[in-house]
């Protein structure tokens, strides 16, 4: 049973992201109070690294056990460590190098050089989820590009329809770099709680067509089973 969508309009972008880091950090609060660990699931993009630097200067961070915290990714670009398209090096800027987060909570997706191959990474990210007990991620973070995709699946594209690995290679991308790495659909919506944030006059028209449920774009198919978020701000919310 998926519950459903709740969206929330913000004044502009860095509102979404001073939300979002709060929300998220009373989240992880409030899952640690009765679990043991907390997983979450960050994203790249404009306001997912937005967020992160929130989280970073948030007071509220200060209060979390982050060695109980796990932190995944929805998706990475395959290109070498060091690249600035990495998204695992623009977390690592934005938020990760401040906390105190144990190396071995940070569960990075594979880069070229490390893997011969995309789908090397893949299997190797599904083995590392499947080792840590394939959790139900407590919160994950989608950004929305302006065609529609979230992680790395995109509309009209075989990766959005994979099954049977919770995580795909993916090539010939439409957006660069070609060549990535996501968790599939059916993992992302093993999530309790996801959410969308997306912020931008570029995002209106498909932010208005994923909340009218047009299931050819991938943002109108992710929900948490207890709750999905939509949290934009008001130039993306205009044509809802
Ligand atoms: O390529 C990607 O793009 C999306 C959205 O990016 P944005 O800059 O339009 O917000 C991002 O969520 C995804 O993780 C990333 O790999």
């Amino acid at each position: 049973m998926t519950a459903a969508r709740e969206v929330i309009v913000y004044a502009d972008a860095e509102a979404v992201a001073d939300a979002t880091a709060a929300r998220l950090l009373l989240r992880i609060g409030d899952t640690l109070a009765h679990r043991e660990r907390a997983d979450v699931v960050v994203t790249g993009g404009t306001v997912g690294i937005a967020t992160l630097a929130a989280v970073a200067a948030s007071p509220l961070a200060t209060a979390i056990d982050w060695t109980d915290v796990h932190v995944w990714w929805g998706d990475e670009r395959f290109v070498p460590v060091g690249d600035a398209d990495r998204n695992e090096g623009q977390a690592q800027s934005a938020l990760l190098a401040s906390l105190p987060l144990p190396e071995e909570n940070i569960h990075r997706m594979g880069a070229e050089g490390q893997f011969a191959t995309a789908e090397d990474a893949a299997t190797a990210y599904a083995r590392e989820y499947a080792d840590a007990g394939s959790p139900a991620f407590d919160v994950l973070m989608l950004g929305l590009g302006p065609d529609g995709h979230v992680a790395s699946l995109f509309p009209g594209h075989p990766g959005l329809a994979a099954t049977g690995s919770p995580t795909l290679a993916v090539h010939d991308s439409p957006k660069p770099p070609p060549t990535r790495v996501s968790l599939a659909l059916e993992t992302i919506n093993r999530a309790r709680e996801v959410w969308v944030i997306a912020a931008g006059e570029a995002k209106a028209d498909v932010v208005a067509r994923c909340l009218r449920g047009d299931l050819e774009l991938p943002g109108a198919a992710v929900a948490g089973s207890d709750r999905t978020l939509w949290l934009i701000d008001a130039a993306a919310a205009t044509s809802i």
